[in-house]
């Protein structure tokens, strides 16, 4: 036998112990012999599924489409729910982290328009406030309880940095608003520019790593949800603290009133979580898939997918790629590489956007540059063949805005006269976008249109159930045709 000092410096760091007793050994060889068969176990399911991968047919590959906020990525994550629940369940914790940055967010508009307030003497009154019994200027100044929520809340904001800093997110390519928080006035814009920069990531891959895997205790980690509850620069704790200071400032007459004033509609904005603080500041929080699926995260770029479909004995029996896209105008360049080889597109039109305008530019209506999407895309001639599916989206909302007396009609006047009610506007606009593809699609195609509500994983899951024998059956008569 070699001695130590002539074994190589790896031999030597992985040898046992010279003074290693009976009992010690005992125990090391043991757990030697179970590290190495669950590492072949591992060698063993990756070539299972190696030669799995060989044997089955093509994938088929969906790609997303429409405008930022439309819900490409909330109908990939009802896809992920439904074809590899696990998976979702196990990325709990980067959620956690989204939903956090979510709330601070929230915040940070309403301190933002606090400011915007105190920094302006421009009080004129909007035409649609509901608030005139706030309607003194006096009563719009933030008074001292709310300059105080302001001071206390200002340890919120920075956690947003520790955050960012862990999702490592790129400088978002446009600094504006979301859309839904359009219609302000012109300082608080200015203002916010500078300060409310959306959160956005580039591959969904590398963000959701970031919030799992940690070099942090491994046993303080949730298995369940993959939380690390004792990580030391985790918000949670910050944010339970102060839960109720924002429950407070949300809660707040003369805050509504502002944000009233402003044309600010939270309620209605991508993740919003301020009617349940006390659930999502909880000191234990893991969110459910309701609110996995109302976290707000902007893609940038393309990123890609992949998923299994499996027969009731677990045995992959299909692979689902899906393209998720950057709905921004100025990401929309990038999904013209992937038309080519496309089985499917999804479209998503936000039809509850038809009050609203681009956060890229405030001159163009969000349900006419949907409509403008579709009609380019429908007319393409390299997607001819491809089956084109439009989700007329966020449906909930659109109930909510027509019942609340926004008139479709004030925006789009050829809609004269008719009754503003959801029936009436949906199958207008259901009719608006099937025309568009009649005149303008190369080819005749069948309109293949369902109105969704797509955080709704309910009436999702049925919709997307459809839709993949829809796909199994286009993509087996394809293959036969080509054999
Ligand atoms: N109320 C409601 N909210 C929805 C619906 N669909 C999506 N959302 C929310 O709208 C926000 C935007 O959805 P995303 O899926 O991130 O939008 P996207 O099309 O991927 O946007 P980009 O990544 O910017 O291109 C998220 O917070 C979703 O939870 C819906 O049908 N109803
Ligand atoms: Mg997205």
């Amino acid at each position: 036998m070699r001695s130590v000092e002539e074994m190589d410096p790896i031999s030597v760091a992985l040898a046992p112990p010279q003074n290693e007793s009976p009992e010690v050994r005992q125990t090391r060889i043991l757990m030697e012999r179970a590290a190495k068969a669950a590492s072949d176990e591992i060698d063993a399911q990756l070539n299972r599924e190696r030669q799995q991968a060989k044997r089955l047919p093509k994938a088929v590959k969906i790609l997303l489409l429409g405008q930022s906020e439309s819900g490409k990525s909330t109908t990939l994550k009802n896809f992920q729910l439904m074809c590899e629940p696990k998976a979702f369940t196990s990325e709990r914790a980067s959620w956690r982290a989204i939903i956090q940055l979510n709330v601070i967010r929230s915040v940070r508009i309403i301190l933002d328009a606090l400011m915007a307030v105190s920094a302006t003497r421009d009080f004129a009154p909007t035409p649609r406030s509901s608030y005139s019994s706030y309607a003194s200027r006096d009563s719009l100044r933030p008074d001292s309880e709310l300059l105080a929520l302001r001071i206390r809340l200002l340890s919120v904001l920075e956690l947003e940095d520790v955050l960012k800093r862990r999702l490592a997110t790129p400088e978002p390519e446009c600094e504006l608003p979301p859309s839904s928080v359009a219609q302000i006035s012109t300082i608080s814009t200015m203002f916010r520019r500078r300060t409310n920069k959306e959160v956005a990531v580039n591959s969904s891959v590398e963000w959701k790593s970031a919030f799992m895997r940690d070099g942090v205790g491994r046993q303080s980690l949730d298995t369940e949800n993959g939380v690390d509850w004792e990580r030391e620069d985790d918000p949670g704790p910050m944010l339970h603290a102060r839960c109720e200071d924002m429950q407070k400032l949300w809660g707040h007459s003369t805050v509504r009133a502002i944000l009233e004033r402003q044309g600010i509609r939270l309620q209605e904005s991508p993740g919003f979580f301020l009617d349940e603080l006390e659930v999502v500041t909880s000191l234990r929080y893991a969110p459910t898939d309701d609110h996995i699926l109302r976290a707000r995260l902007k893609t940038l770029g393309v990123s890609e997918h992949r998923m299994h479909l499996t027969d009731p004995n677990g045995a992959i029996t299909r692979e689902l790629r899906f393209f998720d896209v950057g709905g921004q105008r100025s990401m929309r360049a990038k999904w013209v590489p992937y038309f080519d080889d496309m089985d499917a597109i999804i479209f998503l039109a936000p039809i509850s956007a038809f009050d609203q305008t681009l956060a890229e530019d405030p001159s163009v209506n969000r349900l006419a540059d949907s409509a403008e999407i579709w009609r380019s895309i429908t007319s393409n001639k390299i997607l001819e063949k491809t089956n084109m599916i439009i989700f007329l989206n966020k449906v909930d909302i659109l109930e909510v805005k027509l019942a609340s007396g926004i008139r479709f009609a004030d925006h789009f006047p050829n809609y004269g006269r008719r009754p503003n009610d959801y029936d009436s506007v949906s199958r207008y606009i259901r009719k608006h976008f099937q025309a568009i593809l009649k005149q303008s699609s190369p080819s005749p195609r069948m309109f293949y249109c369902h109105l969704t509500n797509v955080i709704d994983t309910k009436s999702t899951a049925f919709v997307l159930a459809g839709i993949q024998d829809m796909l199994m059956r286009f993509h087996l008569k394809e293959s036969q045709l080509i054999l």
